[in-house]
């Protein structure tokens, strides 16, 4: 039978655990803060912030949200995050991604003062990352590292192959897998657009981690039997109904549950762990800023 991991429960659980980290900061008259920031008008984008803001009133963390229009110059952004790297009643800030083209997102991401980077895309956070000392760990791989020990899978001598080599999924769950430490010590093969014969690659893998935001790019002939199967994808997919769109992961669910032992599904998988995952990242950020010591779960 295979395993179908259920991330709402998982992220439930962190979330849960947060809950005591933010009584003590409250003890400390500490509250949390997030700014979210969002220039886009992207229906999936403006979806994630109020899911964002939503977990932040769940839990007592102050939210803060700015908003530009996509049209808005480079220049107007860089300011609102310099007023927010200002601001002491905010302890983490994010700019939804993807910014719009005329806007640098390398820019972006290190003009945030990279203690209050919450999704750890930051230069001083990825050199941290790769030299096996994380700061923050951004959002989505860090889940999928909690997701993998709840279902009790161990990372340790495993080859695990990454299908997508994005800044905010692929290439950080590459150097946390690899890392010295639980959750790592797995052998890594990160595959992309030019990879050749993604299926051979795949289909000898232990852990499967399908993230190139290509719908069911990944089917049930490219896994091996008893691999675990991680999508990170969720993409909308039109269809004739009064939502119009339908949620479709990266991986063929399907015919990929035919082969594997566990596997997350779309949605309820991975997306759930990304919001908890900001939420600790927030907790610690308050933490580290205002000096207070928290048992992060
Ligand atoms: N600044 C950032 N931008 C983006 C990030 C990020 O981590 N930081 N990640 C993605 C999108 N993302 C968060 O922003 C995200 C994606 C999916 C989910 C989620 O919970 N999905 C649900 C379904 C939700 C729906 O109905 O559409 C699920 O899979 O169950 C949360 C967050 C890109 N940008």
């Amino acid at each position: 039978m295979t395993h179908v991991i259920d991330g709402n429960a998982v992220a439930d659980r962190i979330t849960d655990g947060l809950e005591a980290c933010v009584e003590t900061l409250e003890a400390e008259q500490v509250t949390p803060g997030l700014a979210t920031v969002l220039m886009s008008d992207d229906p999936a984008s403006e979806t994630y912030i109020s899911m964002k803001q939503q977990g932040c009133a769940d839990l007592g963390i102050e939210s803060i949200h700015r908003e530009l229009d996509p049209s808005a110059s480079a220049d107007d952004l860089f300011e609102i995050v310099a007023a927010l790297n200002d601001d002491p009643d905010v302890h983490g800030i994010l700019v939804q991604m993807p910014v719009p083209d005329h806007v640098d997102s390398t820019r972006v991401l290190r003009t945030i003062d990279p203690l209050k980077d919450v999704d750890g895309f930051h230069p001083e956070n990825v050199g941290r990352l790769v030299a096996g000392d994380p700061r923050y760990k951004p959002c989505t791989p860090h889940g999928i590292q909690k997701l993998l020990e709840a279902a009790d899978v161990d990372t340790e001598g495993t080859d695990a192959v990454i299908v997508g080599r994005s800044d905010i999924v692929g290439k950080p769950m590459a150097n946390l897998l690899i890392q010295k430490a639980p959750g790592g010590n797995a052998t890594v093969t990160v595959c992309h657009s030019r990879t050749e014969d993604l299926a051979a690659k795949t289909r000898e893998a232990d852990i499967v981690i399908a993230a190139a935001g290509v719908p069911e790019l990944v089917d049930g002939s490219m896994i091996g039997d008893g691999a675990v199967v991680i999508d990170v994808g969720v993409n909308r997919v039109e269809v004739d109904t009064e939502k119009g769109y339908e949620l479709v992961g990266d991986v063929e669910f399907e015919s990929a549950m035919e082969n594997a032992r566990t596997i997350t599904p779309v949605p309820g998988g991975v997306g759930p762990m990304t919001i908890a995952m900001l939420l600790y990242n927030t907790v610690k950020a308050t933490a580290i800023q205002e000096d207070v010591s928290v048992d992060l779960p």
